[in-house]
């Protein structure tokens, strides 16, 4: 069947690129003309006369030449010739072709060479647009593709910790985001929950990177552990791949500069000895806040499954309280103009963003602030005292009986520089932290402790750039410059470590928080420090408590309402990964383009276009056969046996081609005869080549039968046995 289609198209393709029929009428060598008109044969064998001359042609030596297959197209002439309904352009066709290949390097032949080679260059040009379009159409739905690996570490202000991703194509059509995230963290030493007293269920060391300044073994233990468990949880084939990048967040930013420097430069060599991923020097750094909201921002809103969706849905703003600052995120309106404006692409959509990072507001900050506010209060300090860390301070938020030395980082800039040289730059306490060295007693007083609380909250307490701002009239934690935040917010880290240090749900409202505060400010120290698991910060959550309600009332104006306590699972290191991994994975899938194969080419457009080129291909193939090198043909006919019946005779023309009459395709026996096929004269018999036959030195026709038919016809089971029936007509003589 897709023999007929080829033999449609190409005789359609002839004739479209048919030269124009010579007048010069062919007159038969080797036989009387009025013989000749008695072996015409009819192409489709319907017992119309014709004047199909290849035969002949090849006969008449002295204009013949040597077929070249190249060049042979004898299907074009049989069909050019067989398809002319009217005699005479039989005559001519006949006579056409065979003038044709009697006057090598005729206009029209050189003709028919341009359009071949036209052909064979549309061909090329449609199968590389269908290679092109399958590929990008499998590549864009199928290609599952490896999955990546991303290695994030947290330098935070209270410690270090690491997150291994693990990213991959999202087939899913729902329309979200095309790339998948796995976080990995099995094998964790501790759970998170009440028995570790632990918020967070993650791979840390500690302290932070700000408490190793100029202590090169302490960074090498911040970071050597956090470097093999990522190496546990990745396989060891991906090593080479994953890449992996070190950011430091509000605890190294506040440092001097020179002191960060050593930290990331040390940080860096440790790095490239002890780590097999994939890492560079500019993947070592300090973020900005604002890079770290928006990170946190896009790990929230991944995780609610809002990020990129069409039609775009509300995302909900990020509060990620740390130990030493506060990030806030939100999705603003898009006229909005100041500078913690940034427009976020993700997929197809675009996120306007408002992102600042407030220093200072973290959880362990503000505890800070606290106490070099009631330092700054003391009057008739003596500078003695100082230096030796004799100074005592009562807190209204410590419990009875509570006495500890304590190392306050603010309480330098809050004395007059006389009266209290900074103690440390070196590693003055605990866990490396410079400051002034103070002793804090416990006085519990829950107004006082609210009252401070209130202080550490607004700014115009802690810089000289904002006169005193009302926390009642505005949100005193910003400056002018900063929008306010409005809409939904998750409140996260810092926030979800309270909640859950006082064992309430994220339902609990911010009243329950001050009440269960309360409770816990009244408890003697030693009661309270039993009252929950050990673990490190456990005299700062009276504190905390009128805290974190006072910086969202007060500080933010953020009201109950609008706030959901979120989980401590999400960090702003999924963030970080999964831009990453959008960076790969677009480029790799050509996302855009699969965007627009998925969205934008209709697929039944797409397929229409696809058969029509493989159909147009078909045709320039089709055209293209005739010249293809003989190498490419079919080397012989299947179960081609020569017959010696009696009936066939042996033509006798003076040529080196002996061509054998040949009885008509029903011999009477029921056996089909099959077509003759040409052969050299005295020739050992062989399997008949197109390629042999045409191209070879001499061709015969030999006769040869095959399987019995019932009616006397033999379908064409392919191309190339059509061209031998047809060669064998042209060599039939009848007796
Ligand atoms: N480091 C740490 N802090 C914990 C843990 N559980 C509760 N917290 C408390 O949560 C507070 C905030 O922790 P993080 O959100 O990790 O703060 P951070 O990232 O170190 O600080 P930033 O550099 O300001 O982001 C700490 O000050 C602790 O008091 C824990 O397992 N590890
Ligand atoms: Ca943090």
């Amino acid at each position: 069947m897709f023999n007929r289609i080829s033999e449609v198209i190409s005789a359609a393709s002839s004739r479209i690129s048919a030269p124009q029929s010579s007048t010069v009428p062919y007159t038969e060598v080797g036989l009387p003309p009025e013989a000749s008109s008695a072996h015409r044969f009819g192409f489709t064998n319907s017992g119309h006369k014709n004047n199909l001359r290849l035969s002949s042609s090849l006969q008449d030596f002295s204009v013949y030449h040597r077929l070249d297959p190249e060049e042979a197209d004898l299907d074009l002439g049989i069909d050019r010739y067989a398809r002319k309904t009217h005699p005479l352009q039989r005559e001519n066709a006949g006579s056409s072709f065979s003038k044709e290949k009697a006057l090598p390097g005729a206009t029209p032949f050189m003709r028919r060479k341009c359009v071949r080679m036209f052909m064979v260059l549309l061909s090329l040009i449609l199968f590389a647009f269908l290679v092109y379009m399958v590929s990008m159409y499998i590549f864009s739905n199928w290609y599952q593709g490896g999955s990546e690996f991303y290695v994030v570490l947290d330098c935070g202000s209270t410690g270090t910790r690491v997150y291994v991703y693990q990213a991959s194509v999202n087939r899913r059509r729902d329309g979200s985001l095309p790339i998948f995230l796995n976080p990995l963290t099995e094998g964790l030493s501790r759970k998170a929950g009440l028995q570790s007293g632990r918020a967070y269920d993650r791979m840390e060391t500690e302290p932070g990177f700000d408490k190793l300044v100029h202590n090169i073994s302490g960074l090498k233990a911040a970071i050597k552990p956090l470097l093999q468990w990522a190496q546990t949880q990745i396989p060891e084939h991906a090593h080479k791949t994953t890449s992996i990048f070190i950011y430091a967040t509000a605890g190294v930013r506040r440092l001097p500069s020179a002191d960060s420097k050593w930290l990331l430069d040390n940080a860096w060599s440790i790095l490239k000895k002890n780590s097999p991923f994939l890492c560079r020097r500019e993947w070592v750094k300090i973020i900005s806040g604002t890079e770290e909201a928006y990170y946190g921002w896009t790990a929230l809103n991944y995780h609610t499954g809002m990020l990129g969706v069409i039609p775009d849905k509300a995302t909900f703003g990020a509060l990620d309280l740390g130990g030493s600052s506060l990030q806030v995120t939100f999705e603003g309106e898009k006229n909005m103009r100041n500078q913690s404006n940034l427009n976020l692409r993700i997929g197809a959509v675009n996120h306007h963003l408002s992102a600042y990072s407030l220093s200072g507001y973290g959880l362990n900050d503000a505890f800070d602030k606290s106490v070099a506010k009631l330092l700054s209060k003391l009057s008739n300090i003596k500078n003695a005292d100082l230096v030796n860390g004799k100074i005592e301070i009562k807190h209204p938020c410590l419990h009875s009986g509570y006495k500890e030395q304590y190392i306050c980082s603010r309480c330098a800039s809050s004395q007059p520089e006389s009266a209290s040289p900074v103690i440390g730059g070196k590693h003055s306490g605990k866990g490396g932290k410079s400051g002034t060295a103070v002793l804090l007693t416990g006085a519990p007083n829950w107004e006082e402790c609210s009252a401070l609380a209130k202080a550490a909250v607004n700014l115009s307490e802690w810089s000289n750039l904002s006169p005193g701002m009302d926390c009642d009239l505005q949100p005193c934690a910003l400056p002018d410059s900063l929008p306010r935040p409005y809409g939904q917010f998750y409140a996260m880290s810092g926030f979800f470590v309270v909640y859950r240090f006082f064992n309430l749900t994220s339902e609990a409202a911010l009243d329950d928080v001050l009440e269960k505060g309360r409770d816990f400010c009244e408890k003697t120290w030693e009661i309270a420090r039993k009252s929950v698991p050990p673990q490190p910060f456990i005299e700062q959550y009276c504190f905390r408590s009128p805290y974190i309600v006072l910086l969202l009332r007060e500080g933010l104006h953020i009201t109950d309402k609008q706030i959901i306590v979120g989980s401590g699972s999400i960090t702003w290191t999924l963030g970080v990964a999964l831009l990453e991994a959008g960076k790969t994975f677009s480029t790799r899938l050509g996302l855009y383009s699969y965007k627009i194969l998925q969205m934008k080419i209709n697929p039944i457009i797409l397929i229409a276009v696809f058969l029509i080129s493989l159909i147009l291909l078909v045709c320039a193939l089709s055209c293209v056969n005739n010249w293809m090198p003989r190498f490419f043909r079919r080397s012989y006919l299947p179960l081609f046996r020569h017959n010696s019946a009696s009936t066939t005779s042996v033509l006798n023309i003076p040529s080196p081609f002996r061509f054998q009459s040949w009885s008509p395709i029903s011999s009477g026996d029921g056996r089909v005869k099959m077509p003759l096929s040409p052969t050299v004269a005295n020739s050992p018999q062989r399997p008949f080549g197109l390629g042999h036959g045409l191209g070879g030195s001499s061709i015969e026709l030999m006769e040869s039968s095959l399987y019995p038919s019932t009616s006397g016809r033999t379908l064409f089971l392919n191309f190339d046995v059509a061209l031998q029936v047809y060669s064998g007509f042209l060599g039939k003589l009848p007796n």
